[in-house]
């Protein structure tokens, strides 16, 4: 199967490589790329001199009619079985929030749920852009099925909360071992996994110290939130009389050199802990929309990557953002990190665009994120032919500034074509969405009646 895209506008995020090919067309055999570059110089590229295009033959040629060529987008940090809780309680802290609805509904939770949860997700994540993500939550077959059938990739844990329990402990893990043993590089390597202990305030230390033992043993990485709220830095300090991240190091959670690490939120990091994260390798999910609406704080993203730490980007689950939206996240980071220093110039567009793609590809599977010969074919189409697109200067500013998840026409996954020119090609939308809405609605009543 091959798969020729001809005059696009393409934004391949190689630092080392071709930068932005403003007339640009892409070769796809099976699942890689295997050509790309300018149709004027056609003739270096290709081999021949024939000098267009056309002179390379595909299976499916399509003209992308001067629309943006770029990889796909990675939410690294979701709860994609949440969609169901999308709005079921809003304006809260996170503490109350977790404690009073979200998990008392959750505990309301089927495999059923999670199932359609999970495709609307995937569903969503089409629509808007995003060709991969990192998950953590429950009922994680349901999710592996879902992006199984979806087409598109995740890196897949296991919420895991023990609350100090023993017992509790042996089961959630057991329970994470069995994903990993089920699911880790299925669906033609388009799942992986991870371990996911909640937090180190759901979790405790020697817990989160087991994990990361089973994780290195099983060679995958641990995903966990961390510093999310200012109560948990208070609460931290007053048991343990240390941040999260001290009391974790002591244990020699975030050292990265057999496994990585992907630490969400990480908003009350102090510049210690920024430190320490830069040397042992931590990659950081920010969430910016959920840390806003739950009013958790301002992470310190510019202050990061000028310590050199590795920094994502991500939604968090549908309850606390309340949708899939990478465009509307990537702004929101720009615009944050600016208001936070004061200072217009923090998080400029294109850095944005990086933790969206490059560095969010990296955590998932090395060879996405970056459009160049010979790495996953995992891309977008964004429709440039629109009002809001029109004039373009710099494509990183329309990506970030003016851009809409709407705008995403085309979607190719692992040399798959999910969506063409916005025809969803690999699921039944309006089915979907009713059968999730029958669950989530579902899941509400039981969750009053108790
Ligand atoms: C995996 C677990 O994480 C919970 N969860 C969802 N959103 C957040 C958040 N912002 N912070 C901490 N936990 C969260 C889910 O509701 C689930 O219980
Ligand atoms: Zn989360």
């Amino acid at each position: 199967m091959s798969i020729l895209i001809k005059n696009a506008y393409i934004v391949t995020m190689d630092k080392d490589g071709a930068g932005e090919i403003p007339n640009g067309f892409l070769l796809i055999e099976n699942n890689l790329i295997s050509k790309i570059g300018s149709i004027d110089s056609i003739g270096d590229i290709s081999g021949d001199n024939s000098g267009d295009a056309d002179s390379i033959s595909a299976d499916t040629v399509i003209d992308a009619g001067g629309a943006v060529l770029m990889p796909g987008l990675s939410n690294t940090h979701t709860h994609l079985g949440m969609t169901l809780l999308r709005g079921y309680a809003d304006d809260m802290a996170l503490q109350s929030w977790l404690e009073t609805k979200i998990w008392p509904a959750e505990a309301n939770l089927t495999a059923e749920d999670v199932y359609y949860g999970s495709l609307l997700g995937c569903l969503e994540m089409i629509r808007s852009g995003t060709t991969a993500f990192c998950d953590m939550y429950f009922f994680m077959d349901e999710t592996a099925k879902a992006v199984d059938a979806a087409g598109i990739r995740g890196c897949l844990a296991y919420g895991m909360i023990e609350f100090g329990d023993l017992e509790k402990g042996n089961k959630e893990i057991a329970m994470n071992e069995k994903l990993v043993r089920d699911w880790q590089g299925k669906a033609g390597g388009r799942i992986t996994t991870m371990y996911g202990p909640h937090a180190p305030n759901t979790c405790c230390q020697s817990f989160i110290k087991r994990v990361k033992e089973a994780a290195e043993r099983d060679g995958v990485g641990v995903h966990i939130h961390v510093l999310e709220t200012e109560a948990e830095l208070n609460y931290m300090k007053e048991n343990f009389d240390m941040c999260s991240v001290h009391h974790l190091d002591a244990v020699d959670f975030w050292n990265t050199s057999k496994v990585p690490i992907l630490a969400a939120h990480s908003v009350w990091m102090s510049d210690g802990d920024i430190r320490l994260f830069a040397e042992k390798g931590v990659t950081v999910s920010h969430n910016p929309v959920s840390n806003m609406k739950l009013a958790s704080g301002i992470a310190p993203i510019q202050k990061m990557l000028d310590a050199g730490v590795k920094v994502t980007l991500g939604t968090d689950g549908c309850a606390s953002n309340n949708n899939l939206n990478m465009f509307e996240e990537m702004k929101t980071a720009a615009l944050l990190q600016k208001v936070g220093t004061m200072d217009p110039t923090a998080l400029p567009a294109k850095a944005v665009v990086e933790m969206a793609t490059v560095n969010g590809g990296r955590v998932i599977d090395s060879m996405t994120g970056v459009l160049k010969a010979g790495n996953k074919a995992d891309m977008i189409l964004v429709d440039t032919s629109k009002a809001n697109a029109t004039p373009i200067f710099d494509v990183y500013s329309h990506l970030v500034y003016s851009a809409a998840a709407s705008d995403v026409k085309t979607m190719i996954v692992d040399g798959k074509i999910l969506m063409q020119d916005y025809n969803v090609l690999v699921m039944d939308e309006k089915e979907i969405m009713k059968k999730a809405n029958e669950c989530a609605l579902s899941l509400a009543e039981r969750a009053k009646a108790k």
